[in-house]
């Protein structure tokens, strides 16, 4: 999982409450798994044909931003496989010998789920290596001169990393995974069917265009479409009849001030100190900060890449430019 924010609505890490919520809502199957038409043909494929040879599959990687179904996918591996799954995470790895306790305690064909794995210490990568390859690790004994290294056998297993960017891994353990998959933002579409799915197995009642009006506020990211469905849920259940129209998850978002572009609070300030204070910029990324109040690395980390990402603000050399969509999204005219 990713850093927690429990404060952000539109904040694509997991809270406390989605990690409550989201094993029930987890796809178990590929064919559930909403979209990724190719990671999901081609994850097919390799699976298939590791279960018609009778072994374990080859390791997967899966990169892609948090909340975009990297856990989900690892479970539907092991699922697929008929086999029992061990989830870690990079950060919890600081030791080779942490890493050595869990190889060496995977039953055969186990699927092991290494999110964050670009955040694994050195020590440990480097057994990974020799994990991952030869199904085999070197325990070190003792310190000094007298240490001896102790081979241990390891029963074939089937690593899955998780990491947001591929780039961010060390070439010799990316050459290592037998498979890479890519995991895009979902096209409203998409994540329309992911809140179908959601309503079904959380028992609300919601109409196609009550979906869309959610979707096009989610950010491409199904966590964040799962979270704003139970916020629309809550207003649906205090504030309307319990049924989820058009109109009830526009105003439910709009109390949770979630912008029919996805924007909340905090982007919204960005965008309006930068339109409005330093008409459009070009303005440096501290004074932006001062202007709305905020930490530099909160606007530039928390605010800035889904801007970005939207087409609302663009990085330049002489500092931050609002985009002509800014103008637009803000309704505001140009001077
Ligand atoms: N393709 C999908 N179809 C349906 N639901 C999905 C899909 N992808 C993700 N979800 C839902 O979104 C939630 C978050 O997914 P998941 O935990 O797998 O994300 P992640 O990429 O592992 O995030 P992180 O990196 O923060 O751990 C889950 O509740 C899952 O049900």
């Amino acid at each position: 999982m990713t850093e927690q924010d429990d404060t952000r609505l539109v904040d694509s890490g997991a809270d406390s409450e989605d990690t409550a919520v989201e094993a029930a809502l987890r796809p178990r199957a590929l064919d559930e798994f909403v979209g990724q038409e190719r990671v999901r043909e081609q994850l097919t494929l390799v699976l298939s044909a590791a279960r018609q040879r009778g072994a374990s599959a080859d390791h997967v990687l899966l990169s892609g931003g948090p909340g975009l179904g990297k856990t989900t996918l690892s479970m539907i591996i092991a699922a697929e496989m008929g086999a029992p799954i061990r989830i870690t995470s990079g950060p919890a790895i600081q030791h080779a010998g942490d890493l050595a306790a869990i190889l060496s305690s995977l039953t055969e064909g186990e699927v092991l789920f290494l999110d964050e794995i670009h955040r694994m210490s050195r020590p440990a990568e480097e057994m990974l290596y020799m994990a991952m390859e030869d199904f085999r690790v070197d325990v070190v004994v003792g310190k000094g001169p007298g240490a001896t290294a102790i081979p241990l056998e390891l029963p074939p297993f089937t690593l899955v990393g998780a990491t947001t960017r591929a780039g961010l891994l060390p070439p010799p353990l990316r050459d290592r995974f037998g498979f890479t998959g890519h995991l895009d933002f979902y096209e409203p579409a998409e994540l329309e069917r992911v809140l179908h799915r959601s309503a079904g197995l959380l028992g609300v009642e919601i109409e196609p265009a009550g979906a869309a009006e959610i979707a096009g506020r989610s950010r491409g990211t199904p966590r964040i479409a799962n979270r704003l469905l139970r916020r629309v849920r809550d207003f649906a259940q205090v504030r309307a009849d319990g049924f989820v129209t058009r109109e009830v998850a526009a105003r439910a978002l709009e109390v949770f001030e979630v912008d029919a572009g996805g924007l909340d609070r905090l982007d919204r300030a960005v965008l309006h100190a930068l339109l409005k204070l330093f008409d459009g910029g070009p303005v440096g990324l501290s004074t932006l900060a001062v202007a709305v109040g905020e930490e530099r690395e909160t606007v530039e980390e928390v605010a800035e890449p889904f801007l970005v990402r939207a087409g609302l603000l663009a990085r330049t050399p002489r500092g931050r430019v609002a985009t002509p969509a800014a103008w637009a999204h803000l309704g505001l005219n140009r001077r």
